[in-house]
């Protein structure tokens, strides 16, 4: 062994066998690391404003946008303001990070304060501990949060500071450690000043939700009882043995709704939402970085994003520095409910959500439930942590409708012969109107794509549609070449007939469906973006008759067609990559029904007799509609009394009927 690999291994046992990490990290310091702050026995270097290590220019950072908040605060109608709006929402919308400059906030006096405070003998700062009821006030020494569910310890320290403490709302003020109570004025200054951007964010996003301006705001007041806090973070450079990219903090969303950081030092990192890499956020001197809690994801059914992040070591020059981070939290009012708000864009996912707000925790009782899961003293193993981490933001993400969108068709597949139901499908009486099932059916698809509603059928079973029900409906018989491939001949036909168009398919046999199913596949389409979007039912199968196909989805039906696979079933799971035995959950572009009662399927009279029952009408039996109406019924000469009919003897009863 040379000379050189032996000293540093000698020095990583010593290291490794100090138990106090803080000790440790002083041995690991090499002697050799600059330890020019004021405080002894501190590893790491201290930096003023001045004194900080350069960013590297050659490592990948996130190019998040730059608003200015001096336009974003321009009134309604002013053309660079509203500029700055639709620029600040469409980041909150897709990222939930953007950097703030033009700032009303006057954060350099806190650099100071959080120095004075981490200056304080470990006694001292102890005194002011958190605790682990909760409670989100008051000092967090490293290593007091788990930050993986194999047990790791964060590295990094902190003091939240309570808004409602500084301004006197909190009737029951806590004790408080000297740097709070000496320093009022400055402050009260920064959470001001940080609530004030605040409330520009609020505001603007308001705006964008299609709320009142004030909506958003009016659940974040500055002088009601909240979980609003400013945080003095500090973390020391990595001990031997921890790799400059091991987090200090985990990965996370932030609780709240608007979080103003600054940062004078690298470290922090964002999760790039497609290519999921992390990405530095480059510190830029006079800006702010703005990003969005689990708490605006949650009233909005995530049109707004809380995009996970984390700290890792400084990068190049800075990773020798002691890191710190001003950070002023928002959150809604602590009797706030985190319920869906009122907005036209929180999809109908939520809107379908329960309507009694107790089902909904309150922002104090969500933020508390938070804090607790994170705490070291209340780990017990791996399950029970990945359990009590539910990470809401940053997962479940919607796509804007987009006034881009070409209309959508709708297609109604009257459907083949119903030879186990003894009588067309189409024209089972639906109570308690007891109109048609086609009727039925054609008439949500028409509330949603008016003149743009078609049905495919058979030229047999025109005669037995009704004119009053099909006025001004399109339709499209199938092209020869597809005439004996089943449900694709349908999709397909239409296709030829538009080709630009996007089909929103409904094959005729659900008779439970509402309103709302098409309606929650349209903004599950509009959000997923796939060439095909389609419900599944409770076994996990597709339904590809329920389904919202693209014309690039077609083609490739058709290509799959022409290659002897005709189940559009086949297709979907081609073009959503669902592998053999693999569920459907989390497929993009697979989409569970609200209610499992839309995917329904009756194909005997039995099955349509449990249909008729849950629509409550008993009486309305498969075996007296078809004996109160006979042209319904297929006159198949005595098969009345059979308990099924053939194919044959279906297409004659057809032709019987149609005959006259
Ligand atoms: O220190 C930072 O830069 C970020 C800290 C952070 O993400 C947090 O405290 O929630
Ligand atoms: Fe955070």
């Amino acid at each position: 062994m040379t000379v050189w690999l032996e000293s540093i291994f000698i020095r990583s046992l010593a290291v490794l066998s100090e138990p106090d990490p803080y000790k440790r990290l002083r041995l690991s310091d090499g002697g050799g690391a600059a330890q020019t702050h004021p405080y002894k026995n501190m590893p790491g270097i201290l930096t003023t404003k001045d004194s900080i290590p350069p960013f590297p220019t050659d490592i990948p950072t996130i190019p998040l946008l730059l608003i200015s908040y001096d336009l974003l605060t321009r009134p309604i109608g002013d053309p660079a303001g509203d500029e700055e709006k639709k620029r600040m929402f469409q980041a909150c919308h897709e990222l939930g990070f953007f950097y703030l400059k033009d700032l009303p906030v006057n954060s350099e006096s806190m650099w100071d304060l959080a120095d004075e405070f981490f200056g304080y003998s470990q006694e001292e700062k102890d005194k002011y501990d958190m605790g682990a009821t909760g409670n989100y006030f008051g000092y967090k020494k490293s290593g007091a949060f788990v930050i993986d569910k194999k047990g790791t310890l964060d590295r990094t320290e902190f003091l939240n500071i309570s808004k409602d403490q500084v301004l006197g709302v909190d009737p029951n003020p806590a004790p408080q450690p000297r740097v709070v109570t000496e320093n009022p004025v400055v402050l009260k200054s920064f959470m001001t000043g940080c609530h004030n951007v605040v409330e520009a964010v609020l505001r603007t996003l308001s705006i964008h939700l299609g709320l009142n301006p004030e909506f958003l705001g009016n659940l974040h007041r500055i002088d009601r009882l909240g979980g609003d806090q400013a945080r003095f973070t500090r973390a020391y450079p990595p001990p031997e043995g921890v790799s400059p990219m091991d987090p200090n903090t985990m990965a996370h969303t932030d609780y709240g709704s608007v979080t103003v950081l600054f940062n004078r030092l690298g470290g922090l990192q964002v999760l790039t939402p497609g290519n999921k890499e992390w990405l530095f956020v480059k510190p830029l001197p006079g800006t702010a970085i703005i990003n969005l809690g689990d708490a605006l994801v949650k009233m909005t059914g995530s049109v707004l994003r809380s995009n996970q992040h984390r700290v890792v070591t400084p990068p190049a020059a800075q990773a020798q520095c002691i890191r710190q981070s001003i950070v002023y939290f928002s959150r809604p009012d602590n009797d706030v409910r985190l319920a869906p708000i009122p907005s036209p864009l929180v999809t109908q996912e939520m809107k379908d959500a329960s309507q009694n707000p107790e089902d909904y925790p309150t922002s104090g009782e969500w933020i508390s439930n938070r804090v607790k899961s994170r705490l070291q003293v209340n780990y017990k193993g791996e399950e029970s942590y990945t359990k009590g981490l539910k990470v809401l933001g940053g997962i479940i993400r919607y796509r804007m409708p987009d006034a881009t969108d070409p209309p959508l068709h709708s297609l109604l597949l009257l459907g083949g012969l119903s030879t186990r139901m003894r009588t067309p499908k189409f024209l089972l009486q639906i109570p308690p109107t007891h109109c048609p099932l086609y009727a039925h059916n054609l008439g949500l698809l028409r509330d949603l794509t008016g003149d743009r509603t078609c049905m495919s059928l058979r030229s047999t079973q025109s005669p037995f549609l009704d004119l009053k029900y099909i006025d001004g409906v399109d339709y499209v018989y199938d092209k020869p070449e597809w005439r004996d491939i089943g449900p694709a001949g349908g999709l397909l036909s239409a296709h030829q007939k538009v080709p630009d168009a996007t089909w929103l398919v409904l094959a005729v046999d659900f008779p439970l469906v509402a309103k709302e199913a098409l309606e929650q596949l349209v903004e599950a389409h509009k959000n997923t973006k796939t060439p095909v979007t389609c419900f599944y039912n409770h076994e996990g199968f597709e339904e590809p008759l329920f389904a919202i196909w693209t014309p690039d989805a077609l083609e490739t039906l058709k290509a799959n067609v022409a290659d002897g696979k005709t189940g559009p079933a086949f297709t979907v799971r081609h073009l959503l990559g669902r592998k053999k035995g693999q569920g459907p959950t989390d497929i993009p572009g697979y989409i569970q029904p609200n209610h499992k009662k839309w995917l329904r399927n009756a194909n005997t009279p039995d099955e349509w007799n449990n249909v008729v029952k849950e629509l409550g009408r008993e009486e309305e039996t498969v075996e007296r509609r078809v004996n109160q109406d006979q042209t319904l019924f297929l006159r198949t000469g005595g098969s009345k009394h059979k308990d099924s009919v053939s194919q044959k003897d279906v297409e004659e009863g057809l032709e019987r009927a149609i005959a006259g």
